[in-house]
């Protein structure tokens, strides 16, 4: 292997040592955010700045499936929040016992107290039906718009904002909601809003409900479940 070498390294990617050091900075603090949420407003140039980061995603064939539907109005948001804690409840019967207790006592959204919400949806009919690199896996559009929120994520990180992604309702009540046509998917509602702190580990594993797992255990070699010769 050829030794380390800083200048060649920062010649081959483009990157100085601060720079490569501040992506991974911005991957490994990155949070969910759901009660850290100050409420003032963000301004429009980092909003854009933000959508323009989801804009640049890759997407299978190049589709670009995403819309940001951004919801400022608290009304909006109120019944968002509401549609949330409908779905919650059924979500906390899912659980037995203590791990349901445990459930409940989580927050899970910040819907309300974050100043903007953003709907971010998948259209698959976007680039006519036969996309290249989707014709043998529809959710490819999915995670194409998976990849759009996780460049905002990382984004919005760099710029202060915390991103709050909620998963839990009823797809037709937000399309209801916000008038969302039947074609496309909801794929995130992400709160979003300028934050004093963030946790430096996730919330869920400093409140016990689940631990990070051991990155070797994860990965395999030449198969599955192989592990390293
Ligand atoms: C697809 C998807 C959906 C959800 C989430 C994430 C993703 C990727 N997360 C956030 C999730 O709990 C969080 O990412 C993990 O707990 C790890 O924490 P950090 O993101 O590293 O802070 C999340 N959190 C929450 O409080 N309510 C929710 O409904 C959801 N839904």
């Amino acid at each position: 292997m050829r030794p380390f070498d800083e200048d060649a390294m920062s010649a081959a990617s483009g990157f100085s040592l601060a720079e490569r050091e501040a992506v991974y900075h911005a991957i490994m603090t990155r949070r969910d955010v759901r009660s850290q949420f100050l409420p003032d407003p963000l301004p429009d140039d980092v909003v854009a700045r933000l959508l323009t980061a989801a804009h640049h995603a890759p997407s299978v064939g190049f589709m670009q499936p995403w819309n940001f539907i951004l919801v400022k109005s608290e009304a909006v948001r109120a019944r968002i929040r509401d549609a949330f804690a409908q779905a919650n409840e059924d979500a906390a019967l899912m659980f037995d016992g203590e791990r349901r207790q445990a459930y409940r006592s989580l927050k899970l959204e910040g819907i309300v107290e974050a100043p903007l919400g953003i709907c971010v949806t998948c259209d698959p009919t976007r680039s006519g039906s036969v996309v290249l690199g989707r014709t043998h896996n529809p959710r490819m559009d999915s995670y194409s718009t998976v990849c759009a929120i996780q460049n905002l994520w990382l984004a919005a990180r760099a710029e202060g904002i915390g991103i709050g992604w909620v998963s839990i309702f009823r797809e037709g009540e937000l399309k209801t909601i916000l008038g969302i046509p039947d074609h496309i998917e909801v794929v995130a509602w992400l709160c979003a809003g300028f934050v004093d702190r963030l946790y430096d580990e996730p919330e869920l594993s400093v409140k016990g409900w689940r631990q990070r797992l051991p990155l070797e255990e994860l990965v395999f070699y030449d198969g599955w479940g192989r592990s390293e010769p």
